[in-house]
């Protein structure tokens, strides 16, 4: 194991420093990738996904659709995707296939809906948080169309998901999007897989109710587009109902590339921030597939100066004032914007989020544990939270609850405040193994790496 290797290492100390400023190009996007491979699992055709993020949440995606006599060859560090399908999927109706998917969210969630329509015996299930998760209102959305049966099996409607399927026998159905948008994207991106097998029919998914982290949605609607999809989604005059209409053609293989990862850039757009310094993300812009390039017009509210190119974000961070902000489609950056708001002059109110309570932890109470030991006061509230910078902030040992992006946050204090330290780095192998040396890179300077845990 390398010496800097996170998963040698119970904590971390980031050494702090004057002035961020650099360019970096964080690895692929892990919602782009996992829905390229999900519709290039279920293509006519072979797909090449190149920019493609190599992770936790993204080999378990691989590994489950492998099990399903998907051929996927990785090459140039798993950036590099060759999918192929062409004969070789295969529908079980025997004994039950397992796929474990350790704690991601958009794997279990995706596959569930779309092994659904393909048909066979499934049971998938994850790591102790992920039986946590709830995954209920897709598992009852699916109830009603599903030729065979289908069940979560832990308590309050969570995973393991068993079922027996012989594909749907309905065109149309509905799903509630107040807890998490991954179900209505996952029956989305299974309408082509069922229209092949079973119908000519356009499929109608309507929404109950609210529908959180909406641009998760339309980001799945382009990705299905680009493999041959025709999806309109649909928002009523009052703009508070949403249905989306799948054509029946079913998927086409084709070459797919995969833009960086958005949330995973918000930590460095943050460390400008924070730092006075300058940071320049490369190749997102404005118009990029990910709602979570957002993040920049919150920091621009707190002062800061926001650049656009056609290929990339640049942040220069200035003094910074607290902000009234709702992130409910952005929530993926509540905990950089938590850093971030330490810093600022007055209070920052997050609004919006109720659903991050479901997510790798509880991201508002686990968050504001966290934030009171470094002595800042924070309310909870039952959408969000508000955090009232302190004048003095003091070092701590800070819990990271298997959460990625705890971790990835919690650096960000440490450029700041000197003796921050950060337990269990490694778990940001969920969706950035690399972050650490990445940021080390960006700094100019190494980190300190404990080998006992305080
Ligand atoms: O569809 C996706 O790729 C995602 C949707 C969001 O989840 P929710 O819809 O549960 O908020 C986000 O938090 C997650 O990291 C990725
Ligand atoms: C919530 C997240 O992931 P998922 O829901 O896909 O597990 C995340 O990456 O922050």
């Amino acid at each position: 194991m390398h010496d800097s290797d996170p998963a040698s290492h119970p904590s971390v100390e980031i050494v702090p420093v004057d002035r961020v400023c650099g360019r970096i190009r964080p690895p692929g996007s892990k919602s782009l990738t996992n829905r390229a491979l999900i519709c290039a699992a279920f293509a006519d055709g072979d797909s090449v996904i190149t920019g493609a993020l190599r992770s936790e949440d993204t080999e378990v995606m691989i590994e489950a659709i492998r099990s399903i006599g998907v051929v996927v060859e990785a090459s140039d560090g798993g950036r590099h995707l060759n999918v192929s399908t062409s004969g070789r999927i295969a529908r079980t109706d025997e004994i039950p296939i397992e796929m474990f998917i350790a704690n991601s969210g958009t794997t279990i969630r995706f596959l569930t809906a779309a092994l659904s329509a393909f048909g066979g015996n499934y049971r998938l299930h994850g790591v102790q948080r992920m039986h946590q998760r709830p995954i209920g209102d897709l598992v009852d959305a699916i109830a009603m169309v599903i030729d065979g049966d289908i069940s979560a099996t832990s308590p309050s409607g969570c995973p393991p998901v068993v079922m027996s399927s012989r594909g749907w026998q309905s065109d149309s159905m509905s799903v509630a999007g107040a807890v998490s948008s991954q179900y209505l994207s996952g029956l989305m991106m299974a309408a082509p897989i069922r229209s092949t097998a079973n119908s000519n029919l356009t499929t109608r998914i309507n929404v109950v109710g609210e529908l959180v982290s909406r641009p998760y949605v339309d980001m799945t609607a382009e990705v299905m587009r680009s493999f041959g999809s025709v999806v309109g989604v649909i928002d009523d005059a009052s703009g508070t109902q949403v249905a989306v209409d799948i054509g029946s053609a079913g998927y086409i293989g084709g070459d797919h590339s995969i833009e960086p990862d958005a949330s995973a850039a918000s930590y460095f757009w943050a460390a400008a921030a924070i730092t006075g310094g300058e940071v320049t993300v490369e190749g997102l812009n404005r118009s990029a597939m990910q709602g979570d390039v957002g993040f920049v017009d919150v920091l621009e509210k707190m002062g800061c100066e926001v650049r656009h190119t056609d290929d990339s974000i640049t942040v220069v961070g200035r003094p910074l004032s607290g902000v009234d902000v709702d992130m409910n489609v952005i929530s993926d950056t509540v905990q950089t914007l938590s850093m971030v708001a330490l810093f600022a002059e007055g209070p920052t109110r997050v609004r919006g989020v109720a659903h991050n309570r479901f997510k790798e932890t509880d991201r508002i109470g686990d968050l504001a544990c966290e934030i009171r030991k470094l002595g800042a006061r924070v309310d909870e509230h039952d959408d969000g939270l508000t955090i009232h910078p302190a004048a003095h902030l003091h070092p701590a040992t800070l819990e990271t609850y298997h959460d990625h992006r705890m971790a990835m946050s919690f650096s960000l204090v440490g450029l700041r405040l000197p003796g921050v330290k950060i337990l269990n780095p490694a778990c940001t192998s969920k969706t950035y193994p690399e972050y650490f040396a990445d940021l080390e890179r960006l700094i100019g300077h190494a980190h300190r790496w404990h080998t006992a845990s305080s």
